[in-house]
């Protein structure tokens, strides 16, 4: 009897939060679109809302998902496949959160008809985005957030490859066979059996060809497009096993648990940023280290100048570091945060720590009370929460003026500025 497969890597990180994840990694060299069938009512949610609309962190399930796409720069075009009367409600969506990749078109009453009609719209011109129908089609659930590039050229490159290719992952419980009186018949032998995940890859023509001959029982009652590509195709997709992350939202308490596994990898990723002061070089390396022993990533930078840009893109948080309370470091901070719409996808924290102390050389402005912070803090840069904190060189710390703390990050600055 063969042993269960091993789980696979802790859930506590976004795809795509590897702050050191190099993307210029994967060779997919060909035409990709994607098809994310969002059509579903959500029925065991309990909810009134169709889940894959419902707010995580005040943003909608689909927005992570189609983020998830927008963000790999090989993916030409990505069509959410949604109900008649959720296709404002989307494309709304898609223009609020910068998703311009997204096309949005009409579903059917099962899965597989809104796939097929997902697949149907490749071909269409207003939905072409770069050269023509793509050469692999990525079929995945819009309400499946988790899911990272490193996967997606997996499956994009086995399925140009094989015709097909999809997504796996061990079996938690045993399947049985029933009787139709309810008894059992049979167990399966759970280690030759896998879970039939997302993403999923196909040719185009494969995929197409499928949807062209597969059955209305298949349409009806289907579950599986691997199988209609073995079915109508005569192709055997390859199976790629993934990691822990690409489960599907599909009752209440997955809600709950995607909001949970969002804001604890918000918070697991923060940027030090010090000027060219020793006194807070020295802080940060304390921070840097203390971080450490957190499992949190922490980078120290100067300033978000040439090369250090690019963490404005990153899902990060900012620690600013400053002298005798000097308020033009962090102005420039929260006006490169807005500049680059920093908070549109996520809340972003700004800790502003400043050290005071008469043996500190003292730069620029006057030494500023922590409450200047706040002014700074407008209305103008929504869903970003400010903190502040004033370091003397005799190493003890003073609250500032917190507002709204809404990520993990700002409660673990705090204790951890205790440590230092
Ligand atoms: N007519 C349908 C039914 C489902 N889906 C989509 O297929 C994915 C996976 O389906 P499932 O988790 O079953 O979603 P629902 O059908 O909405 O859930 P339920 O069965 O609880 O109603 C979801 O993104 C869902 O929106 C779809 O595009 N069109
Ligand atoms: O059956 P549901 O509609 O809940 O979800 C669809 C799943 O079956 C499907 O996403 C995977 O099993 C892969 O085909």
């Amino acid at each position: 009897m063969e042993r269960p497969a091993d789980p696979g890597a802790s859930l506590a990180r976004l795809p795509g939060k590897d702050p050191h994840n190099n993307p210029g990694d994967v060779s997919v060299d060909f035409p990709v679109s994607v098809v994310l069938p969002a059509g579903g009512t959500g029925e065991r949610t309990g909810l009134q809302t169709p889940k894959q609309f419902c707010g995580l962190m005040g943003r909608p399930l689909i927005s992570y998902t189609a983020q998830a796409f927008e963000r790999v720069s090989w993916i030409q075009c990505v069509v959410v496949v949604v109900a008649t009367e959720s296709l404002a409600l989307m494309r709304d969506i898609a223009q609020r959160y910068r998703h311009s990749k997204v096309r949005v078109v009409p579903g059917g009453s099962t899965r597989h008809r809104s796939i097929r009609r997902g697949v149907q719209a490749l071909r269409e011109p207003e939905e072409q985005v770069g050269a023509g129908t793509p050469k692999v089609v990525i079929i995945h659930d819009a309400v499946r957030p988790f899911v990272d590039e490193d996967m997606l050229s997996k499956i994009a490159m086995a399925a140009k490859e094989h015709g097909a290719a999809g997504a796996i992952r061990p079996l938690v419980s045993t399947v049985i066979a029933t009787t139709s009186e309810g008894y059992l018949d049979h167990s399966l032998e759970r280690a030759k059996y896998r879970a039939s995940e997302m993403p999923q890859g196909f040719t185009y023509e494969v995929i197409h060809q499928a949807y062209q001959k597969c059955t209305d029982y298949d349409l009806d009652y289907g579950t599986e497009c691997l199988h209609l590509a073995l079915q109508y195709c005569g192709t055997n997709a390859k199976l790629i096993e993934g990691p822990p992350t690409l489960w599907k939202v599909t009752y209440k308490r997955d809600l709950a648990a995607a909001e949970s596994i969002i804001k604890e990898s918000l918070s697991q990723s923060s940027c030090v940023l010090t000027g060219d002061c020793p006194s807070a070089l020295s802080l940060a390396a304390s921070l840097q280290k203390a971080f450490t022993t957190q499992h949190m990533d922490l980078d120290i930078i100067p300033n978000l100048q040439g090369d250090h840009a690019n963490y404005l893109l990153k899902e990060w948080n900012f620690i600013q570091i400053s002298v005798n309370g000097s308020l033009s470091e962090v102005k420039a901070l929260l006006a490169s945060l807005q500049a680059a719409e920093r908070a549109l996808l996520n809340p972003v924290v700004v800790v502003w720590v400043h050290l005071s102390g008469a043996d500190l050389p003292s730069i620029g402005e006057t030494a500023t009370e922590p409450a200047a912070i706040s002014d700074l803090a407008s209305p103008r840069l929504e869903n970003w929460k400010t903190f502040c904190c004033t370091v003397s060189t005799s190493g003890s710390v003073r609250s500032g003026c917190e507002k709204r703390v809404k990520c993990g990050v700002i409660q673990k600055s705090k204790s951890l500025f205790k440590m230092c």
